[in-house]
């Protein structure tokens, strides 16, 4: 089909339009740079329709009703279980019924080109784009005058369990776009999706357990935050079982019940199986190979996200593996695209220094992520134990959130907990980590301190609305000072 190929040439050619590609695409457009973005499912990304929106449309009513059944006078009014059908109904709508058209008008709005189809590179600047009529379909040769940025993103990985393959697992994209309530779901993986969607379907009727091979839930966070995400799930009746692993799965005929074997000897039988388990590069079928790259593989980038030793080649968001979150995909596609602007024209100058314009410094010092489980558990920048491992002279102060006058008044019995971890050598913050109802619009306070480098003798006179939740900063500083 090639020699019939469409050829045609832009400055820019995106693959991929999740939020990175769009975001990419809008800062090359905003330059004046011709741009076309590739598409092989839907515009919009796993994001839109598998992954954030559609996990948080499930995940706020059931938050919502953990709070006001803390909420004296409210807590009466809440006491019966969810509407699942409603729910799920503003989920749909929340992932707009999986249709596209309304982000497709946005990036034709910006003046990019949307081409349907697999888009592979076919060599240095070239990517070809397979016609979404499949394989044996049309071909287009795509040319990039300046830049091709790849940003395919990543996909959920199944481990290789024996019987994995027959059950029909669940993994995010069935966890976040089933339309019934399954009567038992066995969680496998402990991390972020583990935890959303468990408290999602647990809130929702399923009865819920997670196996968990490590000694915690969330393990890349403060050890806080697992523990008190744990109690909680365990209090809305949900079972975490931690320190075993599943060793096979069977699923009795069709449509029958899944049994899962544990390493420990047990065994357990459930309705469906989700395996939240990590995240895979979407570049197995991209054409690396065909510039000198490992099919399969993660593309590491320099804090332009170009790809380390090409000058045209950039993968941002992702599938750089940098932070596995949108709103670093999309920082990093703003820096990208400012960088391949920039590296085109000359004008402005490219400024790759840390905190400089084309550098995704954000990436190493200040990474935020809300977790919207019951408690909520919000963090930036370092933990206690990775400062420690980079070699910083560090103090970690905590303080109950429970003591804080605001949090009293948000929810009765609140508990939850905040710690700052601070470089004592520049008496500034490296990392900020609150968990608790109510607390992931508290984390961008702490992000502004954690890029601002803000010394802490200063970020005293930043007082917090009395009777607020952000008085914590007051009660951490004081603590600090002793
Ligand atoms: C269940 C779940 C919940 C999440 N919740 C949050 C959250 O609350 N907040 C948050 O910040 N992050 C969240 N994330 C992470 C977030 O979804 C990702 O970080 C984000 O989607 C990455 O964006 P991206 O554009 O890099 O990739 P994607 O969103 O994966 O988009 C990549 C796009 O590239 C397309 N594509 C792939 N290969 C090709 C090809 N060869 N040719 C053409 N097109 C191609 C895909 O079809 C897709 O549209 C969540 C993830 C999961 C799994
Ligand atoms: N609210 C949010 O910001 C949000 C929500 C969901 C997902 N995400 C992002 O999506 C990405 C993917 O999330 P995830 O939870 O899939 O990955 P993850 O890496 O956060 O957690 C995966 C967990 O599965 C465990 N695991 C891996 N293989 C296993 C096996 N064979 N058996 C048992 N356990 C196993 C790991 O030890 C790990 O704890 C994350 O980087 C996360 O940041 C973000």
């Amino acid at each position: 089909m090639t020699d019939a190929a469409q050829d045609t040439e832009y400055d820019v050619v995106v693959i991929g339009a999740g939020p990175v590609g769009e975001n990419v695409a809008d800062r090359t457009r905003a330059a004046g740079l011709s741009t076309a973005v590739v598409e092989s499912e839907l515009v919009g990304g796993e994001c839109s329709y598998w992954a954030c929106m559609p996990s948080k449309a499930l995940l706020r009513p059931v938050v919502a009703r953990a709070d006001a059944r803390k909420v004296p006078g409210l807590d009466g009014a809440v006491r019966g279980p969810l509407d699942a059908d409603a729910v799920l109904a503003y989920r749909d709508d929340e992932a707009a019924h999986w249709k596209d058209d309304g982000q497709v008008a946005w990036l034709e709005g910006i003046g990019a080109d949307v081409h349907r189809g697999r888009g592979r590179l076919s060599g240095v600047r070239q990517v070809t784009v397979t016609g979404p009529d499949g394989p044996d379909g049309t071909e287009k040769r795509l040319t990039a005058r300046h830049a091709v940025a790849v940003c395919t993103g990543s996909r959920a990985v199944v481990p290789p369990l024996p019987g994995a393959d027959g059950v029909r697992p669940w993994t995010s994209r069935e966890a976040t776009s089933a339309h019934q309530v399954p009567g038992r779901l066995v969680v496998v993986g402990g991390g972020v999706v583990g935890v959303e969607m468990a408290t999602a379907w647990q809130g929702l009727g399923a009865q819920v357990t997670m196996l968990v091979r490590g000694d915690r839930l969330l393990p890349k966070m403060e050890p806080f935050a697992g523990e008190l995400v744990g109690e909680a799930l365990a209090g809305a009746g949900a079972r975490v079982l931690t320190g075993v692993s599943a060793s096979s799965v069977r699923r009795e005929g069709e449509n029958g019940p899944v049994t899962v074997e544990l390493d420990d000897g047990r065994s357990l039988e459930a309705d469906e199986i989700l395996f939240a388990t990590g995240r895979a590069p979407r570049t197995d079928d991209l054409g690396l190979d065909t510039v000198g790259l490992e099919p399969g593989s993660w593309l590491s980038v320099d804090d332009s996200c170009r790809v380390e030793g090409s000058d045209w080649l950039y993968a941002v968001g992702d599938v750089n593996h940098r932070a596995l979150l949108t709103h670093q995909g999309k920082y990093q596609a703003r820096v990208a695209g400012a960088a391949i602007a920039a590296r085109a024209t000359g004008t402005p100058p490219p400024a790759t220094g840390r905190w400089e314009a084309h550098a995704a410094t954000a990436d190493h010092a200040a990474v935020p992520q809300v977790v919207f489980t019951d408690p909520e558990a919000a963090s930036v920048g370092l933990t206690l134990a990775e400062a420690e491992e980079a070699g910083h002279r560090v103090r970690a102060v905590d303080y109950d959130l429970a003591s804080v006058a605001g949090s009293g008044l948000y929810v009765k019995g609140y508990r939850g907990h905040a710690r700052m971890v601070v470089d004592l050598d520049r008496e500034v913050l490296l990392g900020v980590t609150f968990v608790g109802p109510g607390v992931g619009e508290l984390l961008h306070s702490a992000t502004v301190a954690v890029v601002g480098e803000v010394p802490l003798d200063r970020l005293w006179h930043a007082v917090p609305a009395y009777p607020t939740i952000s008085e914590v900063w007051l009660r951490l500083l004081e603590t600090f000072r002793g």
